[in-house]
């Protein structure tokens, strides 16, 4: 049996991964998510083991120190990691899991899966991008400000990933990632 893509989707807070990602899931059913751990406080309304494993501090570095996480990076204040066995499960068992999250773990994931399929979901401008994560209401304006700056930087590592996506409109932006897994089903390896 031939092994289910590992999907990255990756982007700056507040360009859409979250939202992009849930619709994506109900056009594709058959794409597993993966579902991250987290130090972050759950927002209204998150779910611990469907939005994230909600961890303190102590329980994030013991799977740190059990080699439980596949990658993880700290986030302006907090950590986030993809749990290991999950993932490796799921392509195992020939299907297709996507990852929704920041850059620099990205990258790390890069360097354990090459074979992955990274794609970079791009803001139509950083206006839109601002008024995005503003308009979401989640965060206050410190959290708000070094999500920003962070996002400038984050833009810049675009170069190393295989596809940039531009989420103007959620329908149009699904389509395209949709596409490119069809199209990656049907590579033919060299
Ligand atoms: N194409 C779009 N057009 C307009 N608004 C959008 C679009 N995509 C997402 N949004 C809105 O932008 C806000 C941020 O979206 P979302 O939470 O999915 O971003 P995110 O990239 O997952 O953020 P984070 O990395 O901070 O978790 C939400 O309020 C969402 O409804
Ligand atoms: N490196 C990782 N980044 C992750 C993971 N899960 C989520 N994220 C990203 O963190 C930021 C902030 O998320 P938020 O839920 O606090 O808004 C965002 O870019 C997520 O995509 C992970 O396992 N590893």
């Amino acid at each position: 049996m031939s092994k289910g893509l590992l999907i990255v989707l990756s982007g700056p807070s507040g360009v859409g991964k979250g939202t992009v990602c849930k619709e994506l899931r109900q056009r594709m059913p058959e794409l597993v998510y993966s579902v991250s751990a987290t130090t972050r406080q759950p927002r209204a309304g998150e779910e611990h083991g469907v939005n994230y494993f909600f961890k303190t501090h102590e329980e994030f570095q013991a799977m740190i120190d059990n080699d439980q996480l596949l990658e993880h990076a700290r986030y302006v204040d907090n950590y986030y990691g993809t749990p290991r066995d999950f993932v490796e499960q799921t392509i195992g068992s020939g299907k297709d899991i996507i990852l929704e999250i920041e850059v620099q773990g990205a990258l790390k994931v890069k360097e354990k899966f090459p074979e992955g399929v990274f794609v970079f979901l791009l803001p139509p401008s950083m206006e839109e991008l601002k008024d995005r994560i503003v308009g979401r209401g989640t965060e206050n304006q410190a959290t708000i400000d070094h999500r920003l700056s962070v996002a400038v930087d984050e833009m810049g590592l675009l170069e190393y990933y295989d596809y940039a996506v531009v989420n103007d409109q959620i329908d149009l932006a699904c389509k395209r990632i949709e596409s490119i897994i069809v199209a990656e089903h049907c590579r033919v390896h060299k």
